[in-house]
């Protein structure tokens, strides 16, 4: 049987990622450093997935793995030696510590298994990560160990196209639209072609601007138009007439923009970006798809990024100016950048705070959009 190894055991690791590999029969192995995770997977002995698929509901309970906390006495070493993917279903800022963590891992593997390869792929939605996270793991290693790294594993991105939500991380109850395939950056060191839902491809940099700005930037306007109205969950938003009409407009300024700047044709884009109905309906929180604001409101990201793609190719980015002013209006309690973003807006003012975390000039005209926006809903 072959082997995973998932460092993030949280919404996707577990119920993405845990449940696909699980269902093609590979040993599951999780590795996370919140030791709530570990506990809750233990105490229960197997975790609950609801896979809504086009034609129907699964309920898959996913038994006989290994979990592991990144502990001091290296616990998850002897799984770690025998495993053949890795996959990192975790936020751009945890990489860092992630990989500090493993390189005692790594050093091993290379004295046990010198002739392994070893595949690893990256779950965010965050573009040109893949080198700074690969530095992050070679960096530490020994001479020896890192030319061995060099020619036998490889980091791979990914296009994350399934939206998976449970009340925590350490949730063992999740829910997880299965509707699309995860695009993963070719070539690979190891076999996985026996897993649903994992289909490689080339040109991963720019299907991954364009889905994370035609899928995300949509997405995040649910959030951020639905925070501000009261509401905790996507459907709610997305049933409120007011908000749907602000999303169709950040479609179609998207779209419009992303067919001007790309060599993709309208079935290609539609391929990329579509999301099937599926069956029943995922209660995805506003929580997790507006969570940290200041990255999602950051030059090249899924709003800023779109609109400045608009300015480029003459395009009205008028809905997605009204998405970002909502997105500085983000003051979900539990949400720490949300609060430091707000903390800084009473700070600085929304006129600094807008081009200090867009990246735009302060008389860019989308800033100024922005700020438009921002004055007559906060009024
Ligand atoms: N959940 C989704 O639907 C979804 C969809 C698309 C993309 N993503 C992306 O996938 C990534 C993970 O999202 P999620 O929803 O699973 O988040 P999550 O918070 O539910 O899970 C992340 C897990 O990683 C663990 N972690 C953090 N640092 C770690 C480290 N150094 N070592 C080991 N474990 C560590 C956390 O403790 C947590 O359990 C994010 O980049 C997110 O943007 C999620
Ligand atoms: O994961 P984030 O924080 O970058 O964005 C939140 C959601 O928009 C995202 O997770 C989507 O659900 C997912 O990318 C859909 O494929």
């Amino acid at each position: 049987m072959k082997n995973v190894l998932i460092v993030g055991a949280g919404r996707l690791g577990k119920g993405f990622v845990g449940e696909t590999f699980d269902n093609a029969g590979w040993n599951l192995t999780f590795l996370d450093k919140d030791p709530r995770v570990t506990e809750e997977l233990r105490k229960h002995g197997c975790y609950y997935v609801k896979v809504h698929r086009v034609d129907e509901i699964q309920n898959r309970t996913v038994k006989n793995f290994k979990a592991y906390t990144c502990d001091e006495e290296y616990s998850c070493m002897e799984a770690f030696l025998e495993t053949d993917v890795i996959v990192l279903p975790l936020y751009p800022e945890d990489f860092e510590e992630a990989a500090g963590y493993l390189t005692k891992c790594f050093e091993e593997f290379y004295r046990v298994h010198p002739d392994r390869r070893l595949t690893m792929i990256c779950i965010t939605n965050k573009n040109y990560l893949i080198p700074g996270i690969t530095e992050a793991f070679r960096k530490d290693l020994s001479e020896d160990a890192k030319e061995w790294f060099d020619q036998n594993v490889v980091i791979r991105d990914s296009i994350i196209r399934r939206s998976t939500d449970a009340k925590s991380n350490y949730d063992v109850h999740i829910d997880t639209v299965a509707v699309n395939s995860l695009l993963i950056q070719q070539p690979v060191n190891n076999d996985f072609s026996d897993v649903e839902w994992m289909e490689l491809t080339d040109k991963i940099e720019m299907l991954k601007d364009i889905k994370v700005t035609a899928v995300n930037g949509p997405h995040a306007t649910l959030a951020y138009m639905g925070y501000l109205k009261g509401y905790s969950t996507i459907p709610e938003s997305e049933a409120d007439p007011e908000i749907a009409e602000v999303v169709e407009g950040v479609v179609e300024e998207i779209t419009a923009a992303v067919m001007k700047e790309y060599p993709i044709t309208p079935e290609e884009l539609h391929n990329l970006v579509y999301f099937a109905p599926a069956k029943g309906v995922l209660p995805d929180s506003i929580y997790r798809v507006g969570y940290d604001p200041i990255r999602k409101l950051s030059k090249g990201d899924r709003l800023t990024g779109a609109a400045e793609l608009c300015l480029k190719h003459g395009v009205s980015f008028d809905s997605i100016a009204k998405a970002m002013a909502a997105g500085f209006q983000y003051a979900e309690p539990r949400d720490a950048n949300a609060q430091k973003l707000q903390q800084e807006i009473k700070n600085i003012g929304i006129e600094q705070a807008v081009s200090e975390y867009t990246g735009l000039d302060a008389d860019s005209p989308i800033a100024k959009r922005v700020i438009e926006y921002y004055h007559q809903s906060a009024r």
